[in-house]
């Protein structure tokens, strides 16, 4: 088995230890030493770590068993390690954050499913590596959740689209709603810090940055300058109060950083400081309406709740067709929120293309069929409607358009009243109208929502 040594600057972390693969010897077995720096491998008696997950400014986590469980399943832990050009203070203000996390995960973990559960907190003091003088490190383990980090994900499988980052946005937003009645503001919201479970559960990590926010003040916190640039509003930056209002610009920052595949910074100008994702990324406009709101700069002029963000999504979203993965197993903690299906323009003007198509080949075989046009023309409205409303209902999409009007095209050429350059013109005709038409309405319905 390989063990894998904590020290921050240990050359060989790697430990190879053959016996204990065999798991009597690991449960047994007193301690076992770094080959490489003798600093202690198994932490608090009980926690093996295999493997580095990784190494960020103020620490580590690292991947572990815990071998005082049967089955000895796997568990994160982490450790404090703040960079060594620390001032005594900034350096106590760094052992307090990490001491604030493992309390938090320690109020808040068993209670909200998709928060990781904490099982130890713990300092281990070690001999240095410089003789005669000894360290002292801060261990945090907390429950292993399998999966990836949205940050690694939107790397490896690209821009979220509307649909995938609505879903996250209002998982999120439940789990800050429940935080924020807690009184607890998490202050660092960002891909990263947002994990997919490989059953498609979200959930929140890295609760180091947060703030408590105590009876003497009531509403807000004041900031110690822990925060993501990019992601933190301009208040979190300022070092003055935070708010439920901060995180919710976090979050806002986050998905249109998954929408866009771009940093944040790059999705502001900073020049008229004003966003300008609205250049790279295309949306539903009560969603970009939403989104500008989370990101206004003046604190209370943004949503001042997470409530107020899910109100607001629900109130001009319908609900879904695609369900969330993790909506059963959440359900019961937040309430049913639902979204209506989200229509790209894209989405959009591929069905007004098909509606108008097929509407003309319709029109065209029932009026050749049925003598009576009162008749043909009714029944050619219901087959259109049947369809629009399929499409609505994204019960046909994408590739099934493109099948359907083949498949009804070829089905016209049976007829042999038919005269097919006729056809060819006036369906394509219909299609061109019905996409100048939605354009049109589309346009106009964009330019009514940024202006109102
Ligand atoms: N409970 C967990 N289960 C699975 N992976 C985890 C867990 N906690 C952390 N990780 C992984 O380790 C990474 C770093 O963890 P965390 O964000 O807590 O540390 P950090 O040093 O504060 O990082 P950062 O500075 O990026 O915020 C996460 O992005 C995630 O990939």
């Amino acid at each position: 088995m390989e063990v894998y040594c904590t020290r921050p600057r240990c050359l060989r972390p790697k430990n190879h230890c053959p016996d204990l693969d065999d798991t009597t010897t690991l449960k047994t077995t007193p301690q076992k030493y770094c080959t490489s720096c003798g600093m202690p491998l198994l932490l608090d008696g009980r926690y093996v770590p295999i493997n580095l997950l990784k190494r960020g400014g103020f620490g580590a986590a690292f991947l572990a068993r815990d071998r005082r469980i049967p089955g000895m399943p796997l568990c994160v832990v982490k450790q404090l390690q703040p960079a060594g050009n620390l001032t005594p203070e900034q350096l106590e203000t760094a052992e307090r954050l990490f001491e604030t996390e493992a309390e938090v995960l320690a109020y808040i973990g068993k209670e909200h499913a998709q928060i990781p559960d904490l099982f130890a907190y713990f300092p281990v003091i070690v001999s240095s590596l410089q003789s005669g003088l000894t360290d002292q490190f801060f261990y945090l383990v907390q429950e292993y959740i399998d999966g990836q980090n949205l940050e690694d994900e939107l790397i490896q499988k690209g821009k979220f689209s509307e649909q995938e980052a609505l879903e996250v946005m209002q998982e999120v937003l439940k789990i800050l709603k429940f935080i924020h009645d807690k009184k607890i503001i998490h202050r660092d919201i960002k891909p990263s810090n947002i994990m997919r479970r490989q059953d498609g559960r979200l959930f929140l990590l890295d609760f180091g940055a947060v703030k408590q926010v105590t009876a003497a003040s009531v509403s807000a916190g004041s900031s110690t300058g822990i925060y993501t640039v990019g992601f933190a509003a301009p208040e979190q930056i300022a070092g003055n109060l935070v708010f439920p209002a901060t995180d919710i610009y976090a979050l806002a920052a986050t998905i249109l950083n998954l929408l866009s595949g771009e940093e944040p910074s790059q999705l502001f100008d900073p020049y008229i400081n004003k966003w300008t994702w609205w250049k790279k990324v295309n949306i539903n406009p009560d969603l970009s309406y939403i989104l500008d709101r989370m990101l206004l700069p003046a604190v209370n002029e943004r949503f001042q709740s997470a409530n107020e963000v899910l109100d607001a999504l629900g109130q001009y979203l319908t609900p879904p067709t695609i369900i969330p993965k993790s909506k059963s197993s959440t359900s019961a903690n937040t309430g049913n929120n639902t979204t209506k299906p989200v229509f790209s323009t894209w989405e959009l003007l591929a069905g007004a293309a098909f509606s108008g198509f097929e509407a003309a080949l319709v029109a065209i075989a029932l009026s050749t069929l049925i003598q009576s046009p009162i008749i043909s023309l009714s029944l050619a409205s219901v087959i259109l409607g049947l369809l629009i409303f399929a499409q609505t209902k994204r019960w046909i999409k994408k590739f099934n358009l493109l099948i359907i009007a083949v498949v009804s095209f070829a089905t016209l050429l049976f007829i042999p009243e038919i005269v097919i350059p006729q056809v060819v013109f006036l369906s394509v005709a219909a299609s061109l109208i019905a996409i100048a038409i939605t354009a049109l309405f589309r346009l106009i319905y964009k330019f009514l929502s940024r202006i109102m």
